[in-house]
């Protein structure tokens, strides 16, 4: 079986929930103490999705203002982007937008973008309606998603949506050097930090 391998970085205001909707998709386990990633954390793992296997190498990038310039590092070179706000606050759905403006002017040009709107455990506290969140995420050609990495909500529904997508971006991929491995491995993960 052939094996794909599909860089992916997180992005998004802190807290907003990115290393808990990995840890949910990798460990399928959510702290609700995690702390505040530093630089960025790396982890891996492979799905099989139709007749291939996926092997998702996943950057999660620090949300914090002063690691902010290391973001292009990570972007550069990926397949996809998962970009990261909370229904909850309203000011994270804003700084989302700017990401995208972000990946728009330095982001690889055919770079899947996917918009995921986290916390959707917090309804009572919602900010960001669902409809003016899809609507903007369609009106880019975005992926959307609410998501809850607490309750496992749409986690890995995301990454399915992502290697749907990549065959028409892999096609662009293939001819600038990536592409298909053949590989043993079903599934595996691993986490390092930097
Ligand atoms: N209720 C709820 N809380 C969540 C959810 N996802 C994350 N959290 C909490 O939100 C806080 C921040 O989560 P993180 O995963 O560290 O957020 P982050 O975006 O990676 O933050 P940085 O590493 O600073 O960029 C933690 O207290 C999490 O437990 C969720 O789906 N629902």
């Amino acid at each position: 079986m052939a094996l794909r391998e599909l860089k992916v970085c997180l992005l998004g205001e802190t807290g907003v929930g990115k290393s808990s909707i990995v840890w949910r998709f990798v460990e399928d386990s959510f702290d609700p103490n995690i702390n505040p990633t530093i630089g960025a954390s790396f982890m891996t793992k492979t799905v099989q999705y139709q007749n291939e296997l996926h092997k998702f190498l996943i950057w999660d990038t620090a949300g914090q203002e002063r690691f902010r310039a290391l973001a292009p590092m990570y972007y550069r070179g990926s397949a996809a982007a998962i970009i990261v706000y909370d229904i909850t606050k309203e000011d994270s759905f804003q700084t989302l937008k700017n990401w995208v403006k972000e990946l728009r002017q330095h982001g690889p040009p055919n770079i899947v973008v996917a918009i995921a709107g986290n916390k959707c455990d917090l309804l009572d506290a919602r900010e960001v309606s669902e409809k003016d969140a899809k609507d903007y995420a369609d009106s880019i050609h975005a992926i959307f998603v609410e998501t809850s990495a607490k309750n496992a909500i749409n986690i890995n529904e995301v990454f399915i949506e992502i290697s749907k997508r990549i065959p028409a971006a892999d096609a662009v991929a293939a001819t600038t050097g990536r592409g298909f491995k053949l590989g043993r491995q079903a599934s595996e993960s691993q986490r390092t930090c930097c």
